[in-house]
């Protein structure tokens, strides 16, 4: 029986909420701080799972123990699904405030029921065997033309989630975690997670 899992991300965000979402299930849940392997990974695969079984894969060689790695982003409709898998270095750096205003800016002029966007996940856990689970999360939103909210990252603050009345930065961890594109990809891994993870 495995009892850790390795979450191969260098963001803090995802990492909290991933954390929350394992531990919950009783997994110990180590982070790239935890080990000294420093693995450069080049995210240039054509797809969010190509990009999420790198970042997994590219670990699990070296650790040992089980990888979860995580490719995700946002699908605006109105900019043909950009920025998609883009999405972490939209304006050139990774840099949340930048690539929110470079959103921003082309969705200029755009009207509220044109806004419509996607935020999408796709897991990978891979074992140091090779085989691994890969698993999908959307959640369906509008991009608001004024931020709003400090919680979260990345384009949160512009995330508007109808059913809650809130963007994605104005819930709570624990609220987020709920709903979120993460969340719905970890509940999909979950249905065949035990069978894998024996
Ligand atoms: O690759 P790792 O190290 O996991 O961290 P990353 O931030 O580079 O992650 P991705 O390559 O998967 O890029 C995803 C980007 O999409 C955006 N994003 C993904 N999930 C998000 C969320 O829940 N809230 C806000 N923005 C999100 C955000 O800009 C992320 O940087
Ligand atoms: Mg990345």
């Amino acid at each position: 029986m495995n009892n850790e899992i390795l979450i191969a991300t260098k963001n803090d965000g995802k990492l909290k909420e991933f954390k929350q979402i394992f531990e919950q299930k009783g997994i110990v849940v180590k982070s790239l701080k935890d080990i000294n392997d420093d693995v450069e990974i080049v995210e240039n695969g054509l797809s969010f799972e190509e990009n999420a079984r790198l970042k997994a894969d590219g670990y699990a060689k070296s650790i040992g123990i089980p990888v979860l790695a995580d490719d995700s982003g946002l699908e605006i409709d109105a900019l043909n699904g950009r920025p998609g898998i883009f999405s972490a270095r939209y304006a050139g750096d990774h840099n949340d405030a930048a690539n929110n205003a470079k959103v921003l800016s082309e969705l200029g002029g755009i009207p509220d029921e044109k806004r419509t966007a996607t935020f999408h996940s796709t897991v990978v856990v891979r074992k140091p065997d090779g085989s691994e689970l890969v698993a999908n999360g959307n959640l369906r939103g509008r991009i608001l033309a004024v931020p709003r909210g400090d919680n979260g990252f990345g384009y949160d603050p512009l995330f508007f989630v109808e059913a809650k009345n809130k963007t994605l930065a104005e819930m709570t961890r624990e609220e987020k975690n709920k709903i979120s594109h993460r969340a719905l990809a970890i509940e999909d891994l979950l249905v065949n997670f035990d069978k894998f993870w024996e």
